[in-house]
């Protein structure tokens, strides 16, 4: 098994909504891919399906060698599971009560990495529930999340609600976590620029249909910022319409250009247009994130 999750052609409907349409899905063993994508995109409802918290419509879907829809309960004993909201409900147990109920249905649960996390976290054991602050309830999720040493870990917009500091600990928990344990993990997040060292793989939803996914090296290696010498009044020719993603070109300054494609391909034709490419830059994560957002036409 080369692949911890592997969907092909998965769809989800509400009624006559489509949350998911045709998603082929890949993550590779030990990878950590991030999830991005706009608003409503399907990315906690992909999530839930994975641990069949939701049922697909129509589709297939393998999660470490398993389909969740007949085998939840033995896919979830792998997984640990952030989810988006922090109600769990059982607002009158106490967090280590909480913590204690959900360590009995994990043989792998370790103790003395369990009090690890409640302490870098700060997690305060004898409060209830109902009486901690989002962000707090959200601590205790990562705890009971990767106290387990699970094998995948489903980590939807995690940092929600998180100040500064505990953000901080949690994104080096996370790095730590994944290079001790090895596990594979999917991150979905809009604060994509948080993800950056962590993230080998990225996959990008929008509207319900997968984007793109690839390795992040590839998708940054693709992706390059152009700031051109022009003559006034130039634009892009029509050979490079397909590779420009974007174009700026304030009065007064020189064009910039947002082009995915072989450098060594676009440069002559810049070059044939009249214009020299003064400096190459990459984008980081965040800003290719956005250009593929930006780049495809909306279904
Ligand atoms: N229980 C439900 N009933 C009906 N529609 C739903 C339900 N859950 C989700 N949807 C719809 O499915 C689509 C995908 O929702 P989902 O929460 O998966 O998106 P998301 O990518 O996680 O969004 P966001 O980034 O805004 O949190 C949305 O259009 C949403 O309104």
């Amino acid at each position: 098994m080369d692949s911890a999750i592997k969907t092909s052609a998965l769809t989800k409907r509400y009624g006559h909504h489509r949350a998911l349409t045709d998603v082929d899905f890949s993550v590779p063993e030990g990878a950590v891919c991030l999830l991005a994508g706009t608003n409503g995109a399907g990315k906690t409802t992909l999530l839930r399906i994975l641990i069949n918290l939701e049922r697909r419509t129509t589709g297939a879907c393998e999660v470490l060698g398993l389909d969740p829809a007949c085998n939840g309960a033995a896919v979830r004993a792998q997984v640990g599971f952030v989810s988006e909201t922090t109600d769990w409900g059982y607002g009158w147990l106490r967090v280590g009560e909480m913590l204690a109920h959900v360590a009995s249905y994990y043989p792998s649960w370790d103790r003395q990495y369990a009090l690890h996390l409640v302490q870098i976290l700060d997690v305060r054991m004898e409060r209830r529930l109902k009486a901690l602050s989002k962000g707090q309830r959200r601590c205790v999720q990562i705890v009971a999340a990767l106290a387990h040493r699970p094998q995948l870990l489903l980590l939807d917009e995690p940092t929600d609600g998180l100040d500064p500091l505990v953000r901080d600990r949690t994104l080096r928990l996370f790095t730590e976590h994944t290079a001790d344990t090895g596990c594979t993990a999917v991150v979905s997040t809009h604060l994509v620029s948080e993800v950056a060292q962590l993230a080998d793989h990225v996959a990008i939803l929008r509207s319900g249909a997968m984007l793109h996914q690839e390795p992040v090296e590839r998708m940054l290696g693709e992706l390059h910022r152009l700031e051109l010498d022009a003559p006034s009044g130039w634009s892009a020719p029509s050979e490079l319409q397909t590779a420009v993603l974007r174009q700026d070109h304030a009065i007064g300054r020189s064009p910039t250009l947002l082009v995915t494609g072989q450098l060594a391909l676009i440069q002559p034709l810049i070059t044939k247009s009249g214009a020299t490419i003064r400096h190459a830059g990459r984008l980081d994560l965040s800003e290719a994130v956005v250009a593929r957002l930006r780049s495809e036409p909306k279904s």
